[in-house]
């Protein structure tokens, strides 16, 4: 069996409210539960995609992963060894992770050429210019812009061109994995076609294992292997993509399911319309997370947390998962009621 890259055992991300010392003093202090309780792994050369609404701990997730954030609890293991505060600064953790961001021009310097800009991260690990310039003119024809790309500025380039340059900058140091934060969601969808099958490309060619991040599932389901639904910092399922797309396993997942516009009729969903009102990360609701939103709630979901249930190749949070898989209809009926 291969031993997962990225291991994430019971972690939890907890952000104070308000730096009140008061509050501190009276143990009343508040936090945002970002990430609560998450466990999951990704193998060597997979697609794990993390999907959820905005605000359901997916940045957070992955800022733990790259070791932006210490986790408040659990522990994050890369290749085996836990990511710990001494090794969150080590240079040989921090090469092996790349990031690519939603905003591709944000993310560059805009006073630096394509050159320098990708450059950069070798030049901060020391490589003089005769290592770097030959590395640099590999990364852009990688990345398929042509050698008169790297005299341009950021300004001077589409959104599409702008990610694939990001896209160079963060393979520069041959990471072993890549997050991937909604690294399309700024480009047209034409545009979005081909940066996601460049980034299959790249993934073939260099091994690299991918955290893609992505508020809907229409984007993932092309690229990720594994799906995994996050909800108020909680999982609420974890499927092979295709299982996932074949039949959910947890209401929620069905209702970001129900929201992706078909081209193909058999594929057509009645949609699932959730009222707006998210509950608080900081006083997130008892038992299972979504029972506030979740149509087919009952009094078990108020008072108990579910445990993992496995359905065929998924995992789901829900007190009810196999009997949802087998019938979806009652989600729809259940919400047209509402
Ligand atoms: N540094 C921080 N300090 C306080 N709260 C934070 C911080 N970072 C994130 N949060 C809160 O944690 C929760 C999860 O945020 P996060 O950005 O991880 O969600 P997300 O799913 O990535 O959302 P989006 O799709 O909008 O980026 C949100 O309630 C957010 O406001």
């Amino acid at each position: 069996m291969t031993r997962p890259i990225v291991e994430v055992d019971r972690v939890e991300k907890r952000f104070p409210l308000k730096d009140s010392l008061i509050a501190r003093l009276l143990g009343n202090e508040e936090y945002v539960r970002a990430v609560d309780g998450v466990s999951l792994s990704i193998d060597p050369g997979e697609t794990l995609a993390l999907v959820g609404e905005s605000g359901s701990g997916k940045s957070t997730l992955a800022n733990l992963v790259t070791g932006l954030h210490a986790p408040t609890s659990g522990t994050i293991r890369f290749d085996g060894e836990e990511v710990g505060v001494a090794t969150r600064r080590d240079p040989e953790v921090l090469a092996d992770i790349g990031m690519v961001f939603q905003n591709p021009k944000g993310s560059l310097d805009p006073r630096i050429d394509v050159e320098n800009v990708i450059a950069e991260p070798l030049k901060a690990r020391g490589w003089s210019r005769s290592e770097w310039k030959p590395k640099v003119e590999d990364l852009v024809d990688r990345v398929n812009l042509s050698p008169s790309y790297l005299a341009r500025h950021p300004h001077e380039l589409s959104g599409g061109e702008a990610q694939r340059v990001a896209i160079a900058r963060a393979i520069a140091l041959d990471p072993r994995v890549i997050v991937l934060d909604e690294p399309v969601s700024a480009l047209d969808v034409s545009v979005q076609a081909k940066i996601l099958n460049l980034l299959m490309e790249l993934q073939a060619d260099l091994d690299l294992t991918y955290l893609f991040i992505a508020h809907d599932l229409n984007v993932v389901e092309h690229i990720a292997d594994r799906v995994a639904v996050m909800y108020l910092g909680n999982l609420m399922e974890l499927a092979p993509t295709e299982a996932l797309f074949a039949g959910s396993t947890h209401p929620y997942t069905e209702t970001l399911l129900s929201a992706i516009p078909s081209v193909d009729p058999t594929r057509e969903k009645d949609r699932v319309v959730l009222g707006d009102d998210v509950p608080s990360p900081v006083d997130p609701p008892s038992g299972c997370v979504f029972h506030t939103r979740c149509p087919l709630a009952d009094e078990r979901c108020v008072g108990e947390v579910p445990d993992p249930v496995t359905v065929g190749e998924a995992t789901s949070w829900c007190h009810y998962a196999r009997s949802f898989a087998d019938d979806q209809t009652r989600l729809v009926e259940a919400a047209s009621d509402d």
